[in-house]
């Protein structure tokens, strides 16, 4: 079962005007549709990935070496990829532009033998994966928009607000808050007030390095008690690593380990206690599904982090989350905020009770629905859009605003 080609389509899709610490999502979010098609019996298979301009440029270098090679052999894909991109290549670079492709290739492995992805990873250990409810720091529109349906969240209150529509309409049973956009006493006061709102959840905050280490560990004095786990306070192993010695609670990360050879020095010094996985940049769900075995050996709590995506990425997120026995903490997923404009066919992919179930046709057991897959190609090429540039689109609102970090 050969690979004939492999179909490359940008787009791009609708985003609310969501704040992290270097600036703010712009309206349309970048992403890119793979369609590997196969030489024998036309079968296609679906992958999901960033669809900035150097990602889009990867794929298309490694397109031609991929040709011809079965899609059971991954490892030999893997090669081909690492030779086309040649030696200069970012292991990042080279693991997500692989990752696509596998999960392509095990959505086609799945459809051959009529299983789900998640079989092929080893089996289900559970029927449905727990999502957290992803909440951000947001405008209420565009500017120069109408204000979206979710309204804006810029104090505790309309964190508050944002987590109970979010919890009515997905079930979501714990929370993640983005946080580094206000002043650090500003987001103690948001968890506070989810604390008290919804007294059952189990709360994290995540300011991707907005803090220096005494701002970290007197927000970690403050919450102690509170979060489940504190995500990526600070920049550094050594950093993480004094932080983490005066926390209550462990320190997550998807800035600090995001590849094995990151893992060993981070635990060493003790700098982390929760890893985020993420199968587009840790080199795809078999890869990932390794790493759930490493941190289990080590004693270090798996968790899940996510980007914008749709669909696809959402099926192969679930289907991997479910055949991983440790990860046991609720997934992250920017999904409900993206979900309007999926090019997934609606029905499979829901969330019932904050979880999605693990679907069960075969492959990622999702089907791409074309006509939105061209409105959103069309949109991506009529935008001109090439990266993603948060910082920029905050400057233009913004002007003298500051990206560096930290920022407290
Ligand atoms: O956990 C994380 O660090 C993220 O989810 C990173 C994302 O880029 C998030 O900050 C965002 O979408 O702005
Ligand atoms: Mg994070």
């Amino acid at each position: 079962m050969r690979i004939r080609d492999l179909e490359i389509t940008p787009i791009a899709f609708a985003d609310p005007p969501l704040l992290n610490s270097w600036g703010v999502h712009e309206p349309l979010a970048l992403r890119c549709v793979l369609q590997l098609h196969t030489e024998e019996e036309g079968l296609v298979g679906l992958g999901e990935c960033p669809g900035d301009r150097p990602a889009l440029d990867r794929l298309r270098a490694v397109r031609s070496a991929i040709r011809g090679l079965s899609v059971y052999a991954t490892s030999r894909i893997e090669r081909a990829v690492q030779e086309a991109l040649g030696e200069g290549i970012r292991p990042i670079d080279r693991r997500s532009t692989f990752s696509a492709i596998e999960v392509a290739c095990l959505d086609v492995q799945g459809k051959l033998a009529g299983q789900p992805v998640s079989e092929l990873l080893g089996g289900a250990v559970r029927d449905a994966v727990p999502y957290s409810a992803y909440l951000f720091y947001k405008w209420a529109g565009h500017p120069g928009q109408q204000p979206d349906d979710w309204g804006a969240a810029l104090d505790p209150a309309g964190i508050v607000e944002q987590a109970r529509q979010l919890i009515d309409r997905y079930g979501f049973a714990s929370i993640k808050l983005k946080g580094g956009v206000f002043p650090p006493d500003e987001e103690i006061a948001a968890i506070h007030a989810l604390r008290e709102a919804f007294p059952g959840h189990p709360l994290r905050i995540d300011p991707n390095t907005a803090w220096t280490v005494p701002t970290s560990a007197s927000v970690a004095a403050a919450l102690d008690g509170v979060l489940e786990y504190l995500e990526d306070p600070v920049a550094g192993v050594a950093e993480m690593a004094e932080v983490a010695r005066g926390a209550g609670m462990p320190l997550a990360t998807n800035m600090c380990v995001v590849s094995f050879d990151t893992i060993a020095p981070a635990v060493s010094a003790g700098a982390v206690q929760v890893v985020l996985s993420d199968h587009h940049y840790w080199g795809g769900l078999a890869r990932t599904r390794q790493l759930g075995a490493v941190c289990e050996t080590l004693g270090l709590g798996l968790s899940m982090h996510s980007n914008s995506h749709l669909g696809i990425s959402l099926a192969a997120m679930t289907h991997l989350a479910a055949a991983t026995p440790n990860l046991t903490y609720a997934c992250d997923t920017h999904y409900p905020w993206n979900a309007a404009d999926d090019v997934v066919v609606p029905g499979v992919l829901r969330f019932e009770n904050g979880s999605v179930p693990v679907p069960t046709g075969p492959g990622l057991g999702v089907t791409l629905d074309h006509d939105v897959l061209d409105r959103l190609h069309r949109q991506y090429a009529d935008s001109g859009r090439q990266v993603r540039d948060d910082t920029g689109y905050l400057r233009t609102v913004q002007p003298d605003f500051d990206p560096r970090l930290p920022r407290w």
